[in-house]
């Protein structure tokens, strides 16, 4: 009796090089009232990056933050936050810092950190005391009695010192003077562990240009330009800042 052989099998096997997508979204549309806020947004993002979420004010980067930590429904379309929809796993994976103040005034820093470790099992309460530290605050001190800047470090220190795979901050850096935005990214750098993701909102690209590894750029509840920061670079022979300025002239 002849055997045929059987065709080689090729199982599919992952390519370990390829970043695994950890924020995937498709046709997101968001509404409030007779306001369109985001108009079937696109967007995938790998792990280990840097990503740069960028335009002018009311195109949408706060409320696509908000659906992306799980804080705001009412949206259509479909999200992924590392292959779950969002929800309690997905929450569980991601640190989200809002710009607006959410930690009680009269409260010590101290307190924040307990407030934290009680509400995060993934905070590490000495993460956060060595960026606390690192932007020169007091544990000791009272939320109360500290400028919007210091107030905006205290904050970031908890969020970064979550061990999430994605970060979502919006404007961290908004309240503080051009020498502490430098010393604040790079806390934020400091602490960030390499297989996660970490998306920014903001108006100062000039502060963040050095560390972002990519740009996402909206416009109208949509995204008009995004890509690797060194690509649009070379491709456009300018900097992210002068590529920002141009695209929202
Ligand atoms: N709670 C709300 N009720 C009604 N409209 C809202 C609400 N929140 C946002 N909007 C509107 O939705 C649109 C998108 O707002 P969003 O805050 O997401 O923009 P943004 O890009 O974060 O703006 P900014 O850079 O000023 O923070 C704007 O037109 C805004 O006026």
């Amino acid at each position: 009796m002849t055997t045929t052989p059987l065709p080689m099998q090729t199982p599919e096997m992952p390519d370990m090089n390829k970043p695994t997508p950890l924020v995937e979204v498709s046709g997101l549309a968001m509404r409030y009232g007779p306001v369109t806020a985001l108009d079937g947004l696109d967007l995938t993002l790998a792990s280990g990056q840097i990503v740069g979420l960028l335009g002018e004010n009311g195109c949408g980067k706060t409320t696509l933050l908000k659906i992306l930590a799980g804080v705001m429904t009412g949206y259509t379309g479909d999200i992924r936050i590392a292959g779950h929809a969002p929800g309690p796993e997905s929450k569980a994976r991601v640190s989200f810092l809002p710009d607006t103040s959410f930690l009680p005034d009269r409260a010590r820093v101290s307190y924040c950190l307990d407030l934290y470790a009680d509400f995060f099992a993934d905070f590490r309460p000495e993460k956060a005391r060595d960026l606390i530290g690192f932007f020169g605050l007091s544990e000791s001190a009272r939320l109360k009695e500290m400028s919007k800047g210091m107030r905006e470090k205290v904050q970031i220190a908890l969020a970064m010192s979550r061990d999430a795979s994605v970060y979502l901050l919006d404007e961290p850096i908004s309240g503080v003077d051009p020498a502490a935005r430098q010393l604040i990214v790079d806390g934020i750098v400091r602490t960030l562990s390499e297989d996660s993701l970490l998306l920014i909102a903001t108006h100062l690209v000039h502060d963040l240009e050095p560390v972002l590894d990519a740009v996402v750029m909206m416009r109208h509840g949509r995204v008009v330009l995004s890509g690797d920061a060194d690509d649009l670079r070379g491709g456009r022979g300018a900097s992210l800042d002068q590529i920002f300025k141009e695209t929202y002239r």
